[in-house]
């Protein structure tokens, strides 16, 4: 009988003092204002289980608030019987009139999880995306699943090209193989970690996470891995809470790092939360595993490694 295999959460990659970044927890701070507000956006039918999914690793990693939004008020309802949603679930279908009262509010987006690949569903993330790029102040915008479809006239990604904000994309293997046919289409059988330098660059984005067996982590200084040890089933949605996860360390490392290195530490702790989470999920559950078993592991992991003081 195989055992579950060994944590390797640590060490990391780097010296393990740049895991200090998170924020100190205080007694007297308001909401919102320590562990940040997030937003994620996508969730069209039958996929509304993917932003649930991604909303509620912001919460579970330590967002103090995290609000949806969506085009349907199917998929609203159920966002809204989510007790992880803590804010808004706004559903936008002509006008921006909610997303721009929040919108101040927040330092980290997600868009794509469920969004739909239809020409109605890409077009409504075409225009959302229009605004959360034009927003003059500076945030974090994580863009996955649908986010990253490229068989349109006008690809959402190309919005983000050189933006002011900091753009990560986190595709799987499906989605990065179908932007190096679209963007690199001469350098198809080229090396993966040498195509996503090229692929960040064409893109114009500060960050590449190519999940898989290995997650290769990419910005335009470095390139690591995230080994650490996982679970054994790839059940539907373990992305979706990985771009959750990933958003929520990357607006704190934004806001509160003080070490000198970049923002693959962020990147990096995403991937290694949820790979632990899925190892310990795994260990717990077996093959009747799913997304949400790793969603309620990975609180407990982020408590481990970074446990809070009363
Ligand atoms: N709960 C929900 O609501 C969720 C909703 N979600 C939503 O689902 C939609 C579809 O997303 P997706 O990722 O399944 O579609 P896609 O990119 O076409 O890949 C599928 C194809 O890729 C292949 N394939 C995959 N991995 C491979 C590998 N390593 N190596 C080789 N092949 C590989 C695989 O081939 P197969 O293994 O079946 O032969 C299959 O054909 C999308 O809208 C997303 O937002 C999800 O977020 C989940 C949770
Ligand atoms: N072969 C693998 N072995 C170990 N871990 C893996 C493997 N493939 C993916 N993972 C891990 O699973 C997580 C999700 O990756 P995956 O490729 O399943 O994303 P996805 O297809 O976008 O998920 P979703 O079902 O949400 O769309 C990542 O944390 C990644 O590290």
């Amino acid at each position: 009988m195989p055992s579950l295999p060994p944590s390797t959460f640590l060490p990391p990659p780097f010296p393990s003092s740049h895991l200090t970044f998170l924020p100190p927890p205080t007694p007297s701070s308001h909401k919102g204002f320590l562990h940040l507000r997030h937003l994620t956006i996508g969730g069209s039918p039958p996929y509304f289980g993917a932003l649930t999914y991604s909303s509620s690793a912001c919460l579970t990693v330590g967002s103090d608030m995290t609000s949806a939004l969506t085009m349907q008020d199917t998929v609203a309802d159920n966002l809204r019987n989510n007790p992880l949603i803590s804010g808004e679930v706004m559903v936008y279908s002509g006008d921006y009139c909610k997303i721009q009262e929040i919108y101040p509010g927040i330092s980290g987006t997600v868009i794509g999880p469920g969004l739909g690949r239809s020409k109605e569903s890409q077009k409504w993330g075409y225009d959302i995306s229009k605004f959360l790029v034009s927003d003059p102040k500076p945030r974090v915008i994580l863009l996955d699943a649908d986010a990253l479809w490229t068989d349109n006239d006008s690809n959402i990604i190309d919005l983000y090209k050189d933006s002011i904000h900091t753009i990560i994309i986190t595709p799987n293997f499906m989605e990065y193989t179908r932007l190096v046919k679209r963007y690199l289409p001469d350098n198809e059988g080229g090396e993966t970690g040498e195509n996503c330098k090229l692929i960040l660059e064409i893109l114009g984005v500060d960050g590449i996470i190519l999940k898989g067996e290995i997650d290769i982590i990419t910005t335009k200084n470095t390139q690591i891995t995230c080994e650490v040890n996982g679970c054994n089933k790839r059940p539907g949605g373990l992305g979706d809470v990985l771009s959750g996860s990933v958003l929520v360390f990357l607006t704190w490392f934004m806001k509160y790092n003080k070490n000198e290195c970049g923002i693959e530490v962020a990147l990096w702790c995403g991937c290694a939360v949820v790979r632990e989470a899925g190892r310990r999920a795994w260990g717990r559950k077996k093959r009747r595993m799913g997304a949400k078993d790793v969603l309620e592991e990975v609180g407990e992991v982020v408590e481990e490694v970074w446990p809070t003081f009363d």
